[in-house]
């Protein structure tokens, strides 16, 4: 059977795909019995150099992709919401199945997407839109759907874990390691979508749709981004045996559910401690299965090419055997989500204070007021009158943290508040 394919967008990825399809097109062709060609790709600029080449139509006129009769699978690799949406519901009007990496649109429009693939009775994949390379969509879907899923925690943005490790493990500047991260085609077209946390967010959100069955909009997930991390609070994070990720985190608890994207403080015995540069990796809880975690690239052309040409190779089976995958919206469930005030962590609180006596103890005083406890302090000189102290809390509410701090905000002996990590010390089986 000859399958025809039209890609929109000849970038990182839409190279990496075409890649992946001219380099394995052999094994391909066997294990789904179809002959994948590539007939069409959707290019702004048609003039420029590319790093692929093949026996295909370049065209920057959307509907010679769209329109075109021919064409049974249509790869959308452009990003950003419009026309990526609009190409995407005129495909499946046209009777294509698709195959997207948007994460941007599937966060937010995918249920409208879902929706319409369903009336057109096609498929619509989006494994690539989180975790690069890693099969974690299809894992939560299929492999793990006899589970209830409690808990879902990961390293979901390459960039931002390529930056931190650069910094923790090289002593490397910020800025200089994410023009690398840009120049390797790990970075989103606008970098601070990766680096203040949205990117994580708009996976976490899909992630957390499917493993709860619940709706999860983009605006519904905490976020906060890697840009307050200095090297200082990498350095402290090694003293105290431990190292910092940019996190997301999503739970399924009997009071609801929590979704949160963060920088946190992992313990070096953290099972997501060792994910480092592009790397991301998913560590999953069902009350079946107990604990799983995914590994890979989650990020970069080939990875990312390897998922995208994965979807295609499914939707290939399905039109030899002349099926449809069940494309119904999973979320048939509307659990209440957690407020931020009732997260439940650990900190680290890093003060610039007068060096003065009864300051340390009046900050713990402070802190229990709150009830809140310390499990370590680490207090150093800095100038002649002044002190660097990190206090790490033991778990407690958020609200109950913002209302110590500020407590200690308006203590006259403390100079500053430099910064507040979360520290995510337990994991579900610790
Ligand atoms: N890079 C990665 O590692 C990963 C990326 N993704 C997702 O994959 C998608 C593509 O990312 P990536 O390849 O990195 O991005 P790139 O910016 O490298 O590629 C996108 C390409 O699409 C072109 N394009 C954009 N809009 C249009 C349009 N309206 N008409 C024609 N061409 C258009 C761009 O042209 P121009 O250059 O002129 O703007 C560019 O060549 C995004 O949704 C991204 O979030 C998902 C996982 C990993
Ligand atoms: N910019 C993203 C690319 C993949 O989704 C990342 O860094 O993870």
């Amino acid at each position: 059977m000859s399958i025809k394919i039209g890609i929109l967008g000849l970038g990182t990825v839409g190279c990496g795909v075409v890649q992946v399809l001219q380099q394995n097109a052999k094994d391909i062709q066997t294990r789904t019995h179809c002959d994948l060609q590539i007939k069409a790709i959707l290019d702004r600029d048609l003039h420029r150099k590319r790093d692929v080449s093949g026996d295909f139509l370049l065209t920057d006129q959307p509907e010679e992709v769209l329109h075109d009769p021919e064409i049974d699978i249509i790869i959308e690799v452009m990003g950003g919401i419009e026309p990526a949406r609009t190409f995407i519901l005129e495909a499946l009007k046209h009777g294509k199945n698709v195959v997207t990496a948007n994460k941007d649109l599937i966060a937010v429009h995918g249920h409208e997407l879902l929706d319409a693939a369903n009336e057109a009775g096609k498929d619509l994949y989006f494994e690539a839109s989180v975790g690069g390379g890693i099969p974690i969509i299809a894992a939560l879907k299929e492999s793990l759907s006899a589970n209830k899923i409690t808990h879902l925690l990961g390293i979901i943005n390459g960039t931002t874990n390529y930056i931190l490790t650069a910094m923790a493990e090289q002593g490397r500047e910020y800025a200089e390691v994410l023009a690398e991260a840009q120049q390797l085609g790990y970075a989103e077209a606008n970098p601070s979508s990766d680096v203040d946390g949205l990117d994580a967010a708009r996976k976490l959100a899909i992630l957390a749709s499917i493993a709860f069955n619940s709706r999860v909009a983009l605006n519904d997930v905490f976020v906060e981004g890697i840009s307050k991390i200095t090297r200082e609070d990498l350095t402290y994070a090694a003293e105290l045996g431990c190292t910092i990720k940019l996190l997301a985190v999503a739970k399924h608890q009997d009071e609801g559910i929590e979704v949160r994207v963060h920088p946190a403080i992992l313990p070096l015995t953290h099972p997501l401690a060792s994910v480092n540069g592009v790397f991301n990796a998913i560590y999953v809880v069902g009350d079946a299965v107990g604990e799983t975690m995914f590994y890979g690239r989650g990020a970069g052309s080939l990875p990312t090419g390897s998922a995208i040409v994965s979807d295609v190779m499914r939707i290939a089976r399905n039109l030899k055997s002349n099926s449809m995958s069940s494309i119904n919206c999973t979320c048939y469930l509307d659990l209440p989500l957690k407020s931020s005030s009732d997260f439940y962590t650990a900190f680290y609180i890093r003060l610039l204070v007068k060096d003065e006596p009864r300051v340390l103890a009046t900050l713990a005083l402070l802190f229990a007021e709150a009830n809140i406890s310390f499990a370590s302090i680490i207090q150093k000189q800095r100038g002649k009158d002044q002190a660097e102290i990190v206090l790490v809390t033991h778990p407690c509410r958020e609200g109950a943290l913002q209302e110590a701090l500020d407590s200690v905000k308006a203590y006259s002996k403390v100079l500053s508040i430099d910064n507040v990590i979360r520290f995510e010390k337990d994991y579900p089986e610790s």
